[in-house]
């Protein structure tokens, strides 16, 4: 009984762990309150897959959850691996962080590689509508963030500043299959790491006014089958994954006249 009582106790231990971070987590089963910490610089991203509210009513609600569970799994999956936190999902939106709760000199470096990943790993997925592998964008902002326990029914550990909002920009100012990048995360990300840049230029921001972007392309330092912790085809794949990868870039033109015509995106 006793035996029973301590196996129990360790699932609901470990469902805590992935809820929160285990030091907040630890702090709770005290009893003690936690308090919101001032990070002075760490990076956000989010992603999200830009023709969802086209698949969406096209599916059956039990394939919706089907499709998000299955590309999430393998998000969190190179959380683990990139050493990233899991901020939370909405909907189709999976929100990511670097150097919180514990700080990093490299958390820019850190969201960069996870970004690559994400991109190559969610095109293993197959979109329901085309048949098509997934597509998702990614935007990247570095800079202060509060990060603090929200709630007392289901208490969330939440980010606030505005870090948050402008990364959340990037993304919903991204083209598909993107991953869009704030000046500060381009710096901060080359301050530890090294990757290609391409200059967006003056990109028009919701909220923010004009402001100076850029687009991840590679690492320099890692590569794809790396980054995502998978063997090389070496019959069929390239030797570090990136032209894989560009396989996925449309540019703006594609993206507007799918927008238009509300239609899935088609890759070649
Ligand atoms: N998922 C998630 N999104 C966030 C969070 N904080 C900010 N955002 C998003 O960041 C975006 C930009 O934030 P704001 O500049 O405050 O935007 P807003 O004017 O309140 O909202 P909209 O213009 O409707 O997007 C918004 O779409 C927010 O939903 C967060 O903690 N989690």
């Amino acid at each position: 009984m006793a035996k029973d009582l301590e196996v129990e106790k360790g699932k609901t231990d470990a469902l805590l762990r992935e809820m929160l971070p285990p030091s907040v987590a630890q702090q709770l089963k005290q009893g003690l309150s936690v308090d919101a910490r001032e990070y002075e610089e760490a990076t956000v991203m989010f992603t999200d897959v830009p023709t969802f509210q086209q698949i969406v009513p096209l599916c059956q609600p039990k394939d919706i959850v089907h499709l998000l569970n299955e590309l999430f799994t393998k998000f969190d999956r190179l959380i683990g691996i990139q050493k990233a936190y899991k901020v939370e999902t909405v909907g189709d939106s999976y929100m990511s962080v670097g150097g919180i709760p514990d700080t990093v000199d490299d958390h820019c470096e850190v969201i960069c590689h996870l970004a690559l990943g994400m991109v190559m790993e969610a095109r293993t997925v197959c979109d329901p509508i085309t048949n098509t592998p997934l597509h998702i964008r990614a935007g990247i902002h570095s800079g202060p963030v509060v990060a603090g326990v929200v709630g007392a029914k289901m208490p969330r550990y939440c980010l606030f500043g505005d870090t948050v909002n402008t990364a959340s920009r990037m993304e919903s100012h991204s083209p598909i299959g993107r991953i869009h990048c704030s000046e500060n995360a381009k710096k901060c990300a080359e301050s530890t790491g090294r990757f290609e840049f391409e200059p967006r230029g003056k990109v028009q921001i919701k909220g923010k006014g004009e402001m100076n972007t850029y687009f991840l392309l590679r690492s320099f330092k890692r590569s794809i089958w790396e980054i995502i912790d998978r063997r090389r085809d070496e019959n069929c794949n390239s030797i570090d994954g990136y032209n894989e990868l560009r396989e996925g870039y449309v540019d703006d033109v594609i993206n507007k006249i799918t927008q238009r015509n509300s239609k899935t995106c088609t890759i070649s």
